[in-house]
This record gives C-alpha cells, structure tokens and sequence, in this order.
C-alpha cells in the first residue's frame, strides 16, 4: 500500500502539469489543485485501509485498558465520519500541492502557505462539501444539532463544526505535521513537563466547592468535545500491550502520537509503563471547504444549549425521549421517588456487578466520574420536573410541545445560572461585565449575527487547566451532614455504581460535594489524574496533564507567547520578559525545560501565571475564556434573555427564569437534601450559610404558572370541534374542582408545582 502512495507522489510530481506554473492566476493552477484532490483521495484511503488492515492483524487496544476507556469518550455520528474523512483527503492534498510548488520554485513551506492563503483556493465538488441548508429557521425552537442558529450562516455552532482560531496555528509543515521548537528539535516531552511543573500539590480553594469544579466540567462538556481517529474495529493503539514501548513505526496508524516516558519517570518506572496511548483528533474541512490546514472538529454544539442531557445529534435526542408527557427517558429505583438516568445499551464503563449502572445521556462522558453523572441526573429531573408542571397547567399540549418548552426552560436555567452565578465568581463580575459577557437588564438586545459562535480552540487549551482544580476523592454527606467517606477518582472512573448504590447515595454525594472544597486553581494536579486517570483495576492510569499538552500540539495551537499578543501583552523576548505574569521560580523551571521563550506551549505557559484579581486564571487564560464567553452569548440567537424576538421569553417569564440557582436546582430534584447554602459554588460559611429549601426568599424558585396559556386559546385551535372545546372546558372546570388530585395523586413535584397546582 505503502508503494502505491509513492507512486502516486510520483506521478503528481512529474512534469506535465509544469506548463501552469506560471500561469497568470496564480502560483498553484486549477489542474494541479484537481490532480492533488485526486491523488489526496487516493492516498487518504489507502491510509484509511491500512489501519483497518493494522487493527485487524492484531494491533488493537486490550479490554478494559486505560487507552481504550480514553476512546468511549466521544463517538461519531456517520455525518461526522464521513466529514473526517473528506477532510484528510483535503489535508493530504493540500501536502501534495505543497511539496510539488516547493519542489518547483524552491520556496519554503511558510511561503507556500501564504500564496495558498492568498489564492483563497476552496473546493466546489460536492463529493467534498455540501452547504449548509436553513432548515429550521422559522421554528422557535433550536435544534439539536445546533443548525440554523445563525440564519446567515446555518452551520455555524453546529455539531461537527471547525473550531475556530485567534492566532495562527503553528503546524511544523504548515499542514498538520506536529509542532517543533524553533530550533527545529522537538518540543520538551510532555510527560517531562508533566512531572516536573505540576506536581502533587493538594492544596484546597478557601471559598469554592466541589460542586464548582463540577459544574465547570459539566459546561465544558456543553460547548466542546474533541474525538480521537478510531479505525473501522475501534480505538487505535499505538503501544505495545500494557504501555511497555511504542510501537515500532511500521505498526502504527498514522494518527498515533504516542507520549513516551522517560526511563527514570518517578511513578511510571515502577511498573515498567514507557508508553501512553495517544491518537490525532478527528478533523474536519473548513467552513468555506478550501484547502488549508488542519482543522479540528467540535462533535457537540459549541452553544450552551444543554447537549450533554438532550444530545447533539437527532437520533440520539430522539433515543433519549420517552415520547409522552414530553418527558426524558428515566429509569425508576425502589425506594426513590425520583428517576435515575436511562442504562446504555453498549456497555461502556467498567462495571464490577452486572447490576452496576452504566448510563446513556446526551453525552458519551457522562460515567467518567460519579459526581459528573450527578450533575446530569439533576438535570434530567429538572427536565421532567418541569415538563409534568407544564402539562398539567396547559393539558393541551402534545408531547412535543412539552419537550420543546421544558427544553427551553431548562437550557435557560443552564444559561443563567452558568452566566449570572457560575462565571462572575469565577473570573470575577467587574471583569465580565465590563465586556459584557454578563447580561444586566431584565432583556438584552446584544445578539449580533456577525459573531461567530463557534468554540475557539485555544479555549480548550484555556479551560484544560482547570484541571488543577479537581480534587484527588470526593466525599459523601448522610442527612446528619456527619461526612465520613472519600472516594478516591481512580476508584470510580467509568463506574457510576455510587450513584444508586442505596435509595440515598445520590442525596449523599450532592451533600458531599457541596461540603467539600475544589482544589485551588494552580499549576498543581492531583495523582489522580496525572498518574492514575482511568486506571480501572490496572495500577496505572493515564497521564491528564501530559495528554493536555500533547493534545495542544495535536491541534498546532499557537505558542504561549503568540497568545500573549493575540491578547495584548508584550511578546516576552526572553524568559525574564515573563516576570510580569509568572513568579520567578515558575520562569526558571521553565527556561530549564523549553530552549526558547517561543517554544512554551500555551497550556503550560498559561497556567504558570498568577492570576488576575477576582479571577482563577491568568491575564492570557483570562481573555481567551472571556473571548469564548462572549461568543456564546453574543452569537446565540436563541440565548435566554434576547429580547423582542419570535422565540424571546415574555417578561413575566424571564423574571422566573432569572431566579434559578444552583442551590434551587438541588432542592427541586433531591429527596433528602432539604439544606443548601444559597450559593452552592461557594462553600458554607457565616457569610453563605445554609438555608432550607422551603425558604423560598433564601432560596427563591421558578414559579411556571407564567407558562400557562389562557384557555381563550382553545377558541384559536385550528381544527378543534364545538364538541372537543366543550369537552376540554369541561375537563379544565373538573381540574379546578380539585377532586382530580385525590382521584389521580399525581406524582410529589415539589413546591412549584404546589404553587401551580393552587392556581389550576
Ligand atoms: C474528574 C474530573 C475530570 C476528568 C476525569 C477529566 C478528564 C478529561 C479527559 C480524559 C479529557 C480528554 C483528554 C484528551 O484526550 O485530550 C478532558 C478534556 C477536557 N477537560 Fe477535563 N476532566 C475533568 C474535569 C474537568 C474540569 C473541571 C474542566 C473545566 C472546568 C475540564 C475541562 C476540560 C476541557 C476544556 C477539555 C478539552 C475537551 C475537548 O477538547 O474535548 N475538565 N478531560
Ligand atoms: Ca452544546
């Protein structure tokens, strides 16, 4: 196979297309761009034919390693599939253009990239691209893909959308080859990094809880999720069985990037481990479908939209509906009133008892821990919660308008409280609303159609070091608030078995996490995840840190310093220019790694500096989180409090939405938590102490009834009879009787629903 790519370099390096060269339109012909399409979707399928061939003499991941946990991460849809595909075919071509015009005119990579630039070549065959078509313009509803937000550009924020860029990759080839240093030697090993700047500190944040690191991973899963190349039999594997050696070159896929570890690694010698698994993120053509670099694809809507708990893609949205009553699918337990989140069918954690639970939602990392998992059984409650609130006062509505209107209710919750509570707290509130991330009047007409909405990819890189802030165990809290028990991580990754281990687990691990403290946000990272992620029952796990960095390189993001000028500080020249941002001891440790102030990777450079008064992170972390929160909001049509819009909240109805907290959230959708501090991000103290849930002043609630629709309506109903009205205002002057509730007991919905309930 390998011989037919050359030869297909060959022929597009002979001669016969050099007539063009000088052709007045430009350095690169249409011919040469036609025969590198071709050969580029030759070569790229041959690629593709001989890692299936790899995986099937052998070369594939061992069950219930920690690399192949790494891979039930994230999964594509065939749309997906099809698009990483084409776009390894651009990519490829766009190499063979480069080495032809290279070799022709002897010019550099670099300059090859600026004419490729200039000549703004896209690819029109449609076997490559198809546009994007506004579907779902008119509905008042998003959709779950994210389509047809922005009606300009239907595709943007979409599932399977480029991530964009603020600053220019730096790909050594230009391309999509991996980074080097400046001086042409390769980067510092990740893995080094790993262990010599971010050790095992646990140091505990004074004011933030558990649940705030919680909630920050549960966002991040909402705008962004990278997957990794897979062949057609799975995950790809790029070390010899049990992490003893990188495979020899002829073995691997060419979409492995293997982290080696060095022979003297403190914690990995010991178990002879030399080689972290580590593959190539999916790709995907640019939006404009010319040729270029490499683009990453973001497999979720970059839209806070709530789509780890509705899914990002139709099919499995629809999996996720129970069909009536506009309701999510819910597992029930004996013993709880309260549903649990539905089994998944393919089994994708590491399940001790064939009892343990394994959980389908919106999102593929939902069993990665316990206290993720939490996170989206709260919120699949709220959605049922309010969807049975809903139909009761309006007991007209189908099924789907339930969903779509719960839905709606419910993304606005996320919003507000990932915007009014989550965000100022942690980049501070003076900060945000000077940039106006932060809404302040009850409606805002910022929506500006120009902005692009998509998650910018250093964003990633910004958020990773967010890391630092998980704690090495969690804890759990009985109702007598006697805490007793940590969970270490490793113990629990991908078995969510915690969470339904009693009719009270789940109560006591929300008490846990908001008793317990986050760790603080520095360039410390626990053992859990630096040397254990994903262990399962091996002794070893992954390295988080060091898949972090090399996962920056994966993607050529710009170096530290170039963010630095994409956000207005000074290009450092040395590494002494840095003592405005990073301590000195962190300077001198990084001078003794990285050769050049250039080489430092903007995930390691960005964590060392100290952070911004009222922020967690640095001035450059800063600005990239508070670019992409911008973006979120600004570029969101259907973001909560847009105002004088087709789909906007009527004021009585955002003046509810603007009440919900995190702390209301877990006294709705809890058995027993029947205490939460007002503010559930910060931890208890004489300043944010606990009040009881049926302190609504302390602890205000969503009051729905401004979701009920008067039953004058009824009379506007197309298609409705005089009999069907007759009837239906019969069955609403029953309702008002009350005799319904004794007859039906409808289930106990909480207090909302007992406000509602008295105005039916
Ligand atoms: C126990 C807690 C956590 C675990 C086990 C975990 C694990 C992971 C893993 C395995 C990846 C993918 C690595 C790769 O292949 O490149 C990842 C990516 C990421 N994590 Fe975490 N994480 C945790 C908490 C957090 C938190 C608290 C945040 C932020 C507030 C966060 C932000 C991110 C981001 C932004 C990415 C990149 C996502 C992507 O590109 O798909 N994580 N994490
Ligand atoms: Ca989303």
């Amino acid at each position: 196979m390998l011989a037919t790519a050359t030869s297909l370099v060959k022929d597009l390096l002979t001669p016969n297309s050099l007539e063009y060269l000088n052709d007045e339109r430009g350095l690169i012909t249409k011919e040469m761009v036609k025969e590198s399409l071709k050969c580029g979707r030759e070569l790229s399928r041959a690629a593709s034919k001989r890692g299936t061939q790899l995986a099937k003499n052998g070369v594939c991941l061992d069950a219930s390693s920690p690399a192949l946990f790494h891979f039930f991460s994230a999964k594509l849809s065939p749309e997906a599939r099809k698009s990483a595909e084409v776009s390894h075919e651009l990519l490829t071509a766009t190499k063979l253009l480069q080495m032809k015009v290279c070799s022709s005119y002897d010019i550099t990579p670099n300059t090859f990239m600026t004419c490729l630039e200039d000549q703004d070549i896209r690819v029109t065959d449609l076997s490559y691209c198809k546009p994007y078509k506004a579907s779902y313009i008119k509905s008042k509803y998003r959709s779950i893909d994210g389509t047809s937000n922005n009606v300009k550009h239907p595709g943007w924020g979409r599932a399977g959308a480029p991530f964009s860029r603020i600053a220019a990759p730096r790909y050594s080839d230009g391309i999509y080859a991996m980074p080097l240093a400046v001086s042409g030697r390769p980067l510092p090993n990740p893995r080094t990094l790993s262990t010599q700047l971010f050790a095992d500190r646990p140091i505990a944040s004074r004011t933030l809880s558990y649940m705030n690191m919680q909630w920050g991973q549960f966002v991040t899963h909402d705008l962004l999720s990278q997957a990794m190349e897979v062949n057609d039999e799975g995950g790809i594997q790029c070390c010899y069985g049990k992490g003893r050696d990188v495979l020899p070159q002829e073995w691997q896929n060419d979409k492995c990037i293997p982290i080696c570890i060095p022979e003297d690694d403190p914690f990995y010698k010991q178990h002879g481990v030399r080689c972290i698994n580590f593959v190539r993120s999916v790709t995907t053509p640019r939006d404009d479908c010319s040729l270029g670099y490499a683009e990453q694809m973001n497999t979720v809507t970059s839209f806070l939209d709530g789509s780890p708990l509705y899914g990002s893609d139709p099919a499995l949205a629809s999996k996720l509906r129970e069909r009536s009553g506009g309701r999510l699918k819910e597992k029930t337990k004996p013993g709880s009133k309260r549903g649990f989140l539905p089994m998944a069918d393919t089994k994708t954690c590491d399940l001790r008892n064939a009892s343990d639970p394994c959980y389908l939602a919106g999102d593929r990392r939902v069993n990665q821990t316990p206290t993720l998992a939490v996170i989206h059984t709260l919120l699949l409650r709220e959605h049922n919660r309010v969807a049975d609130i809903l139909s009761s006062l309006n007991p007209l509505w189908t099924d789907e308008k339930i969903y779509q209107e719960a839905r709606k209710i419910v993304i606005a919750e996320i919003q507000h409280i990932t915007y009014q509570e989550w965000l100022p707290l942690n980049f501070g509130e003076s900060y945000l609303r000077y940039y106006r991330i932060v809404p302040s009047a009850l409606h805002s007409r910022d929506y500006n159609p120009d902005v692009n909405p998509g998650v910018v990819g250093s964003f990633a890189a910004a958020f990773r070091s967010l890391h630092s802030v998980v704690p090495d165990s969690f804890l759990t809290c009985p109702a007598t608030y006697h805490c007793a028990y940590m969970y270490k991580l490793s113990d629990h990754y991908f078995n969510p078995a915690l969470v339904e281990s009693s009719c009270e687990s789940l109560d006591d691990i929300v008490r846990g996490i908001l008793m317990q403290s986050s760790a603080e946000s520095d360039p410390y990272c626990t053992r859990e995840i630096t040397n254990l992620l994903f262990k399962l029952n091996n002794q070893w796990g992954m390295d988080l840190v060091a898949m972090d960095i090399q996962r920056g390189r994966d993607h050529g993001l710009a170096s530290y310093n170039d963010y630095r000028e994409t956000c207005g500080l000074k290009r450092a020249k040395s590494f002494q220019d840095l003592t405005g941002e990073i301590p000195q001891d962190r300077i001198n440790a990084l001078s003794q790694i990285y050769e050049s102030v250039d080489d430092i990777d903007l995930f390691v450079g960005g964590i060392m500096e100290k952070s911004v008064k009222g922020s967690i992170l640095g001035p450059t972390f800063q600005c990239i989180v508070a670019e992409q929160f911008y973006r979120t909001r600004i570029g969101d049509r259907f973001f909560y409090d847009n105002g004088e819009m087709p789909h906007s909240f009527t004021p009585e109805q955002l003046k509810e939405i603007k009440k919900a907290s995190m702390a209301r959230l877990i006294c709705d959708n809890t058995d027993g938590v029947s205490y939460v501090q007002r503010k559930a991000f910060e931890m208890e103290s004489a300043h944010n102490p606990k009040y009881s849930c049926t302190d609504y002043d302390a602890i205000p609630f969503v009051d729905l009834t401004a979701w009920k629709r008067p039953i004058l309506e009824l009379f506007f109903v197309p298609g409705l009879s005089f009999v069907q009205r007759e009837l239906i205002l019969f069955w609403k002057a029953f309702q008002e009787t009350e005799l319904w509730i004794k007859w039906f007991s409808p289930p106990d919905l909480g207090p909302t629903s007992l406000s509602t309930n008295g105005l039916l």
